[in-house]
């Protein structure tokens, strides 16, 4: 079994402990009483001439497969307004448990605490994490083209709009790139963790990202430790960086993310 095989196989158990609970309806209802969903691609930099920055998708991630744990993260809430105030554009909260330590009851901590778009980034499966999502104040989720039919790509997107908010499609391969494309995909994210092997491969990058339409905004994912790597994303085409390990393990997170994106926004600037 690989390892995304392994955590989709919890993730579901999980699900299905947490159905039993609350019901598709009551979440249904909770979702209609949600605060509307705020606009993640307009947060991102939107239509292609208005994209002039460099934005930073920054994330609560207290452990990962890869590193086992990162940080404590006691109250994510105030994380999130650190973040906020750094300059960070979306807020991205590790909601899956077993691997990464996160939870519902934090997403609702950081939609308390912060008015930013928020990224529910968890291993989306079925319709019901997506009714979900939005019952807790999600705007953006994720979709992992590596788990997902292109059936499924099309019916999560479909249902995620319908509520409002907007996907993230995560590639990882041509192949990947591809299908997120020919599912109108308007996020696409490109993760340079290998699933296979959990090893991060910068080099990637670049021949992802070059085979990705103008119009969709390119997010760079995993392995963002420094100034030189933010640079490199953004001369190669990146629009956003999602960020987790190098902010959790940052005594001073709020800096961190300003100056990734003032090194962002200059190589932004040069390549226009
Ligand atoms: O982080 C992991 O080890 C991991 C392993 C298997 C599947 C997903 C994994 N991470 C999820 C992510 O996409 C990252 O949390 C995100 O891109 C931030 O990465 P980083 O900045 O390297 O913490």
């Amino acid at each position: 079994m690989s390892v995304l095989d392994d955590i989709n196989a919890g993730v579901k158990e999980d699900m299905e402990a947490r159905r039993r609970l609350v019901t598709l309806a009551e979440l249904k209802e909770r979702a209609a009483a949600a605060e509307p969903a705020l606009d993640a691609w307009m947060a991102l930099g939107g239509p292609l001439e208005q994209r002039d920055e460099l934005k930073v998708i920054a994330e609560i991630k207290r452990r990962s497969p890869s590193k086992g744990d990162l940080a404590g993260i006691a109250d994510p809430a105030s994380l999130a307004v650190e973040y906020a105030d750094g300059g960070a554009s979306v807020i991205s909260v590790l909601t899956e448990q077993r691997r990464f330590n996160g939870s519902l009851d934090d997403l609702d901590a950081v939609r308390a605490a912060v008015n930013i778009p928020l990224l529910r980034k968890d291993f989306m499966l079925d319709e019901y994490q997506i009714w979900e999502a939005r019952a807790h104040g999600a705007d953006l989720i994720l979709l992992i083209v590596a788990s997902l039919s292109d059936a499924q790509l099309q019916e999560f997107s479909a249902l995620s709009r319908e509520l409002g908010m907007n996907v993230l499609v995560e590639t990882h391969t041509a192949e990947e790139v591809e299908r997120a494309v020919a599912a109108e995909a308007r996020i696409i994210g490109v993760n340079m963790r290998n699933l296979k092997t959990l090893d991060v491969d910068r080099s990637v990058f670049a021949g992802l990202a070059g085979s990705i339409p103008a119009g969709a905004l390119i997010v760079a994912e995993s392995g963002v430790r420094s100034a030189a790597d933010v640079r490199d994303y953004a001369a190669q085409g990146a629009n956003a960086i999602l960020v987790g390990e190098a902010l959790v393990s940052d005594a001073t997170p709020r800096e961190r993310i300003a100056e990734f994106m003032a090194v962002g926004t200059r190589e932004i600037a040069a390549r226009a």
